[in-house]
């Protein structure tokens, strides 16, 4: 009898277990189902359900072909390494809310400042702008206006800033109303205007991206590279930085976007046909402003960068300062910093450099250049209304990116002689010498996102490659430093002291 008893209940935990299993399978193939239609999986990575395939191998299956397709959108994986650099908590540090004071504009005084000063422009040349439809409302505010409303003491935008699509987009295709060169400045370039009364900076091609800077021309005579101030903006905010404004390119028509647009008749009168056909203009500037220099279209499509205006300066002075390592510009003379080793000792008791984060500002400043590899760093901004603690504008970045076979240990200058950096910034410079985040790969991700990248890669790989180079010798000075004094807290400014040392 307890025979029978113990059989029937096995027999009934047998059935019990294949119900189990059945309903398991059931539940796991609905699911794999489901999946299968809401991603519409190619049918050469389809998941094999067969009923002898276990849940283990179905798994594998499944994360196989999601990783295949994965691979087909970023075929590198360089778009999940930049997603992941920029997920990290060393992008991502909590910081206390911005006070009042530290925005650069405040909303009330700048949108009826903007409306007074736009509305004078306007009535100047009425053609082409959109009625003015904005109020001290946000969600009315244009993307170029959002941007300057979001400028702070500390920064030109906010990692992840949810405008910072639209503004691209907008400098990317909106219609360009107007194109008049920029005075000032030693090359080419032209202020356009959107019919939001937006405005960009305009640097033309002027140079092949192949092409490496002749060795025999010395810094201050070479060319501006419009994709070097599109390269600049992304590794600026890559090294979390965020002190370059927003610059992308865009392919011009020469005659509709510029010459039928200017109301420049200096600049109109500069327009020329090249012997096979392209048009081509060189407009006024003292250098490479002629018919040997001129920028041309192919035949009217030319390549440029268009860098979003900061405010106008009569909203947001600003102060220009000269970089203390700043180079001779001349063939013979030598600067001070580069014979006297002890130069930062002089630097660090000057004002503004004595106190605050001037000092390890600059020197950050000079780990972007180097990186870049530019020699051009005369002068740097800051926005006068945040006096001396505020972070540095590191705008006219068109010469870096000039040759990528060559390092020019100078411009770290800054770095080597004062043995000193941020503890944010050696942080995410060391996350960025690490296979999962390593800078080349990120900056070639970043930089597939610009609408010229349809054109041709913005970086050639021997550039991409440099920039791990450079990046080695930048950690390689921080342990000299280290190595050479006797606390780690001489070297690191520590500007996280909540983050947890490593
Ligand atoms: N995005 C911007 N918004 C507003 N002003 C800008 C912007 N970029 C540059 N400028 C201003 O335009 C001037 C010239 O720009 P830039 O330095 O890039 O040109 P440049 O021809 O290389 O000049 P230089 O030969 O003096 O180095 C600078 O004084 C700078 O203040
Ligand atoms: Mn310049």
């Amino acid at each position: 009898m307890r025979v029978c008893t113990r059989r029937r209940s096995l027999t009934l935990r047998v059935w019990l277990f294949i119900v189990f299993l059945s309903l398991h399978l059931l539940v796991v193939s609905l699911v794999l189902s489901v999946y299968h239609t809401s991603c519409e999986l190619p049918s050469t990575y389809g998941i094999q359900t067969t009923q002898n395939a276990s849940t283990s191998e179905i798994t594998m299956a499944t994360t196989r072909s999601v990783s295949k397709e994965m691979k087909m959108v970023d075929p590198t994986g360089d778009l999940a390494k930049l997603d992941a650099l920029f997920s990290h908590p060393l992008y991502n540090l909590p910081t206390p809310p911005v006070p009042d004071g530290d925005w650069l504009l405040k909303v009330r005084t700048k949108v009826k400042e903007q409306e007074r000063s736009t509305q004078q422009w306007v009535s100047a040349n009425d053609d082409g702008f959109d009625p003015i439809l904005w109020n001290t409302s946000t969600d009315t505010h244009p993307p170029w206006l959002r941007f300057h409303l979001g400028i702070s003491r500390w920064q030109m935008y906010q990692h992840k800033d949810p405008n910072l699509s639209a503004l691209n987009q907008q400098l990317a295709s909106h219609r360009i109303v107007s194109a008049v060169q920029k005075s000032g400045g030693t090359q080419l370039k032209l202020v356009m205007s959107f019919p939001n009364y937006g405005q960009a900076l305009f640097k033309p091609m002027k140079q092949e991206r192949h092409e490496e800077t002749n060795v025999n021309l010395y810094y201050f005579s070479d060319f501006e590279r419009h994709n070097a101030e599109i390269a600049a903006f992304h590794l600026d905010r890559i090294l979390g930085f965020r002190r370059i404004p927003p610059v992308i390119g865009r392919l011009i028509n020469v005659i509709k976007e510029i010459k039928e647009v200017t109301t420049d008749h200096k600049l109109v009168t500069t327009f020329f046909n090249s012997p096979v056909g392209n048009t081509c203009f060189h407009g006024h500037c003292s250098y490479y402003c002629s018919t040997e220099h001129a920028v041309c279209g192919r035949p009217i499509k030319l390549e440029g960068s268009l860098a979003v205006m900061l405010p106008d300066l009569s909203l947001a002075p600003r102060h220009s300062w000269r970089s203390p390592w700043r180079r001779s510009y001349s063939r013979t003379n030598q600067a001070e910093w580069e014979t006297n080793s002890n130069y930062c000792d002089t630097v660090k008791q000057t004002p503004p450099y004595d106190r605050g984060t001037r000092l390890v500002d600059v020197i950050d400043m000079s780990i972007l250049d180097f990186l870049m590899s530019n020699m051009d760093r005369h002068h740097y901004e800051t926005f006068e209304k945040f006096g001396n603690d505020t972070f540095l504008i590191h705008l006219d970045n068109g010469r870096a990116f000039g040759r990528h076979s060559k390092d020019e240990p100078s411009i770290l200058a800054p770095l080597v002689q004062c043995c000193r950096v941020r503890r944010s910034t050696l942080l995410r410079l060391r996350l960025l010498s690490l296979p999962p985040y390593r800078l080349s790969d990120v900056m070639r991700a970043s930089l597939s996102r610009d609408p010229l990248a349809e054109v041709a890669p913005l970086l050639t790989e021997p550039h991409l490659s440099a920039l791990d180079r450079r990046l080695e010798t930048v950690m390689q000075a921080i342990q000299d430093c280290l190595q050479q004094h006797q606390h780690h807290s001489d070297v690191i400014y520590d500007d996280i002291m909540d983050y947890p040392q490593a």
